[in-house]
């Protein structure tokens, strides 16, 4: 059973021009997707950059105005409504940003960094607050003397996970990671991933990732949807959409992961050849999930950047 549901979603940007400023035309960002979720799921939203993962992500939790369509919340409408700064909603629906270095602000200190939640949503006395801080520090893998520093004193990964012990301060069901690890080195992604894995199990959090790389989605998620110019092209569960991909524009994204295993270097190029033939002898159209033709131009574009991988060695 979901706790929310996303229908019909639609962000355009009105673009201004001419002498009084007014509306020209628009970018339609998100224009018409559809999503759900249920507790303890990790759902993967992924495309190529400009397709509006960032833009679905802000719209859901706030930052960007919603066009149309709506945005359900436990049987409530929450579709732009001006949310009370410690509404349930705002308290169970948090974000993890990219750039951790600045969704920090450099001038307070870590304790006060992952208080503000606390203090926003949770009303505890100075001791309780407290503890729930140094609590948080432990689940996230610092110690308590970390409190008193501010952001520049730490590595990327680490900024990263105070940014993750804000987000879980309050609780929350859901948790809204845009690219999380790409500004990471290697190494590090891999442990930050694990532990957003492992906070997930403990605490039956819900997660929407969002990322440009297949690769990373497929640690980390149940259910994926790959975008493409503000809509879904195909959604399906992990195991369907990484064995069984069904649109072309999937398979080429597949077929651009680096693969660091001979054998499945080998099966990938195979993938790649069939992809290829498919696409230069059916000259026929390629639909969205809903239907709309799906033009080619951009089945080149992620052409190239599956060669580019390849040449570099990744595939
Ligand atoms: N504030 C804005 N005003 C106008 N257009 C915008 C604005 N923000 C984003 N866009 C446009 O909306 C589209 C989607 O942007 P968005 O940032 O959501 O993409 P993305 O998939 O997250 O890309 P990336 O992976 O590079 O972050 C892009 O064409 C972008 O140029």
């Amino acid at each position: 059973m979901s706790f929310m549901q996303i229908n019909d979603l639609k962000v355009h940007y009105p673009i201004r021009g001419g002498f009084f400023n007014t509306i020209v035309d628009n970018v339609p960002a998100v224009d018409g997707i559809s999503l759900e979720f249920e507790k303890g799921k990790a759902y993967g939203l992924v495309g190529e950059s400009g397709c509006g993962k960032s833009t679905t992500g802000k719209s859901i939790i706030g930052l960007e105005k919603i066009t149309s369509g709506s945005i359900i919340y436990e049987g409530e409408n929450v579709t732009n409504k001006v949310r009370g700064r410690n509404s349930a909603y705002n308290r169970d629906i948090q974000m993890i940003f990219q750039d951790a270095h600045s969704s920090l602000n450099p001038r307070k200190r870590v304790q006060d960094i992952i208080a503000e939640p606390i203090r926003n949503f949770l009303k505890l006395s100075p001791g309780e607050e407290r503890k729930r801080i140094n609590e948080l520090l432990a689940i996230v893998g610092m110690n308590e003397e970390a409190r008193l520093k501010y952001p520049h004193e730490f590595s990327g990964g680490q900024k990263q996970r105070i940014g993750i012990a804000r987000a879980i301060a309050s609780n929350p069901k859901l948790i809204i990671a845009d690219e999380p690890v790409s500004a990471l080195d290697l190494s590090v992604q891999a442990q930050v991933l694990n532990f957003l894995k492992d906070i997930q199990d403990e605490f039956g959090l819900s997660y929407l990732f969002i990322s440009h790389d297949l690769g990373v989605v497929k640690h980390m998620c149940d259910n994926i949807s790959i975008m493409y110019k503000g809509r879904f092209v195909e959604s399906g569960n992990r195991k369907d959409i990484y064995t069984n991909p069904q649109h072309i524009y999937t398979k080429r994204l597949l077929s651009a992961i680096p693969e660091v295993n001979p054998t499945n270097r080998e099966e990938r190029k195979e993938i790649r050849r069939a992809v290829e033939v498919d696409y230069l002898t059916n000259h026929h159209d390629y639909y969205d999930e809903n239907g709309r033709v799906f033009d080619l131009q951009t089945i080149s574009e992620t052409h190239q950047v599956a060669m580019s991988a390849q040449k570099k060695g990744g595939i």
